[in-house]
Parts: structure tokens; sequence; C-alpha cells
């Protein structure tokens, strides 16, 4: 895609580094330091394909050789928002590349029984309405973790936002078509279905759970 087109509402980015630490990933066998330190890279190439259409200008520099009108970055201002907890596997590496972004979180679990979003923290920048927001997490399962985060931030007065994750379901993308067409969808993978528990199949489990080595 040409670097300044609009996002469309799914991009699954295919690059083969991409797809092959996802497979280290999704392994059982792989260690929980193992997959934050694939968390973390992966971010990094997620993250190109997420700004890739960010708005540039100019600015007035020197080399060592000659004045130059060199390309940086427009000043709207990124803020960056996890959904809590394994969002931030996804937000350090982010925040590496960019690291004046601003940076939210909001708490959410997903009740195992209802698959409803349970609250339990938000706290994001100010002035969200001039900001583009990157929202973050690596699942999009049902969407409704989603869906909740986005409806929080559209609250808060943000307007151009855009989702990161790491995997997605044909059924959380519907989901988010739905609640928020205006919101791109960036991810390494579409993957089969949900199971009857909700769980991305065939996934990688629980990532929270794979990035803390809890049960
Ligand atoms: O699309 P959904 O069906 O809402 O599911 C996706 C959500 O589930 C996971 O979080 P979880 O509730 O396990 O919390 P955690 O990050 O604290 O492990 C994941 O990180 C998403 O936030
Ligand atoms: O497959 C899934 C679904 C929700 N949350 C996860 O961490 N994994
Ligand atoms: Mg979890």
């Amino acid at each position: 895609m040409p670097d300044n087109q609009p996002l469309p509402h799914l991009t699954v980015v295919h690059h083969p580094l991409v797809q092959h630490k996802l497979t280290i990933m999704r392994d059982k066998e792989t260690s929980t330091a193992g997959f934050r330190r694939l968390l973390r890279e992966i971010s990094l190439l997620l993250a190109y394909e997420v700004t890739r259409e960010l708005d540039m200008t100019t600015t007035r520099i020197e080399t060592p050789l000659q004045p130059m009108d060199a390309p940086t970055l427009d000043g709207k201002k990124l803020a960056l928002i996890s959904i809590l907890r394994a969002g931030n596997g996804l937000l350090d590496g982010i925040l590496e590349l960019i690291p004046a972004a601003r940076v939210g979180f909001v708490g959410l679990y997903r009740d195992p029984e209802t698959l409803q979003p349970v609250q339990y923290y938000c706290k994001v920048p100010d002035h969200l309405e001039e900001r583009i927001c990157i929202v973050v997490d690596p699942m999009l399962a049902t969407g409704n973790s989603s869906v909740a985060a986005i409806d929080l931030l559209k609250q808060s007065g943000a307007r151009n936002i855009r989702f990161l994750c790491l995997l997605a379901s044909p059924e959380g993308v519907a989901r988010m078509k739905e609640a928020h067409p205006d919101v791109p969808i960036v991810t390494a993978s579409l993957d089969s279905h949900l199971n009857e528990h909700g769980y991305i199949v065939p996934g990688l489990g629980d990532a929270g759970d794979r990035m803390f080595g809890t049960k």
C-alpha cells in the first residue's frame, strides 16, 4: 500500500519477520521470557504499519553538505493507549520508537462467564481530541474489551483512533466494524474463529498469562 493512503478498516501484516515471530509465540513450548521478548520485537514491526500514513511536514536543517528541508512528523501529537494488562506487551516497544508519545491506560479484564469487560482503571492524557490515539492490546477476540476501551476514549474526546493487535478473530473485527467503523485495525493475523470460551483459535492462549506466567 502507498505510504500516505488512509488505513483500511483491517490491515493484516504478512511480513515474513512478523509471521515467523508469531509462529514461535503461538507455540505452547515457548517460555514466558521468550514470549515477552517476541511480543516486544513484533510491536516494533507492527508500529511501522500502524503509523505509515501519519502526516508529515518539513524542517529546515543543515547537513554537513548543504541546507535541506527534511521530512519530520507533523505536529499532531500521538497518544498510545494500552489496555491492561496484556496491552503493555505492545506498548513498551512502540514507546521506544515514539518516545514523545503520551501514554494512557485502560484497565479491563474479561469476565470468563459473560465475556464482558470489567473496568478497574482509566487514566488517559488530556486533550485527546487533538491527538492521534493508537490503542494497543494483543488480542481482539469478541471485541468487547476493545469496543469498551474505545467507547471510553471517545467519551474523553478522542476522534482519531486506530487499534493495534497481534491476533484478531473474524467475530472481533465484525464487532469493531459495527461499533467503531471509523477505527482502523492493524493485526498480524486474522485467525479462524472463537471457541466456546471466547478464545481465539488457533490463537496463542491467554496473552496476559503467557506474558506474565500467571494462570
Ligand atoms: O475481545 P475480548 O473478548 O474482549 O478479549 C480480549 C481481551 O482479553 C484479554 O484480556 P484479559 O481479560 O485476559 O485481561 P489481562 O490482559 O489482564 O490478561 C486481552 O488482552 C483483551 O483485552
Ligand atoms: O484467545 C484469547 C482471547 C481473549 N484473551 C486472550 O488473551 N486470548
Ligand atoms: Mg488475560
